[in-house]
């Protein structure tokens, strides 16, 4: 037997550090919502107890680093299934990019074999185990748009009609999350975003609305550390995107355009100086 499962890439719309806690981990308040740019996964199932990976994408580890390796092992482990699955990733997110393609491949393992090895795993607990592998996977569990708290596990669904063009550009540079919040210091913080602000202008599909209130405390910390992730945003905005924010830790840039007639010239204009841009909708 073989099912399938899409894995869209998310975007942080606002994304706020309020403070650093015991754990290590940062106390953060995001706005996430997902894009029309997905890995496609395709799990069959084993007859023997083993866990193999594959993909077309030769830039990823394959073994027990894999996100989707984690997610099935924690899968079988926690509810003692003793088949095996062979899971491919045809892999169209770009990695380390910000985009938590590892997260929802991740996330879309835990869907799809719930449904493969029919464990009726609510959708909550489903949420519970990807927490113990990231803390943007309970959100690609469910996808859609969401406030997120704590340290991005706790998820309130915000109703989403906006609709409109995602131009996403991601410069060939490596940026290290743990590194990012490492560097942070939240008294350098000169705004910080407001995510009630956000909701509203979301819920109320208040699309210029949402484009001045895009925020994102740690781009200053990115941006410190590679310029030409500022460039990419300054020249995304010149192009004539109605808002640009850099997503998650970095280093893609996203732009949000509302009309179709700009979409075509800021890709080729961004295409100028950057390998990896896509334009793509927003998944509401
Ligand atoms: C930047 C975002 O992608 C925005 O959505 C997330 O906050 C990070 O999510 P992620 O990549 O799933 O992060 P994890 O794999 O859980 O953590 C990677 C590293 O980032 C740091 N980290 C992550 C999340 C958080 N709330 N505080 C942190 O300080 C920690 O150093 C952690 O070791
Ligand atoms: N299924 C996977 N797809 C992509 N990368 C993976 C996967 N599993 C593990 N990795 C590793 O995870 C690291 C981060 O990749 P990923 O694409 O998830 O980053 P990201 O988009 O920055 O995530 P986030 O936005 O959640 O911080 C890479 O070093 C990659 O080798």
């Amino acid at each position: 037997m073989k099912i399938y499962e899409k894995a869209p890439a998310k975007i942080n719309l606002m994304l706020d550090v309020l403070h650093k806690r015991p754990d290590g981990y940062h106390e953060v308040e995001m706005v996430m919502t997902m894009v029309d740019l997905a890995d496609r996964l395709e799990m069959s199932a084993l007859p023997r107890d083993t866990i193999i990976i594959s993909s077309q994408a030769g830039y990823i580890p394959l073994d027990e680093k894999n996100l989707a390796f984690q997610a099935a092992r924690l899968i079988k482990d926690r509810y003692d299934v003793k088949s095996g699955v062979h899971i491919h990733l045809d892999k169209k997110i770009p990695v380390a990019a910000g985009l938590a393609g590892g997260s929802s491949d991740a996330a879309a393992t835990l869907r799809g074999l719930n449904r493969l090895w029919d464990l009726n795993i609510p959708i909550e607990e489903l949420q519970k185990l990807g927490a113990e592998l990231g803390s943007d996977v309970p959100f690609c569990v469910t996808g859609g748009t969401a406030l997120a708290t704590g340290r991005g596990e706790k998820l309130t669904p915000v109703a989403n009609p906006l609709q409109c063009w995602v131009i996403l550009a991601k410069p060939p540079i490596n940026v290290s999350t743990a590194e990012v919040y490492g560097k942070f210091r939240a008294a350098q913080v000169k705004e910080h975003p407001s995510a009630q602000g956000m909701i509203r202008a979301i819920e109320a599909g208040d699309f210029h609305g949402v484009c001045t209130r895009l925020g994102n405390v740690l781009e200053d910390v990115t941006l410190r550390l590679h310029p030409e992730v500022q460039q990419l945003k300054e020249g995304m905005l010149r192009l004539g995107a109605d808002g640009a924010l850099m997503s998650g830790s970095g280093p893609t840039v996203f732009g949000l355009v509302y009309k179709e007639s700009k979409v075509a010239r800021i890709y080729n204009g961004l295409r100028g100086f950057c390998k990896e841009v896509y334009a793509v909708r927003l998944l509401t």
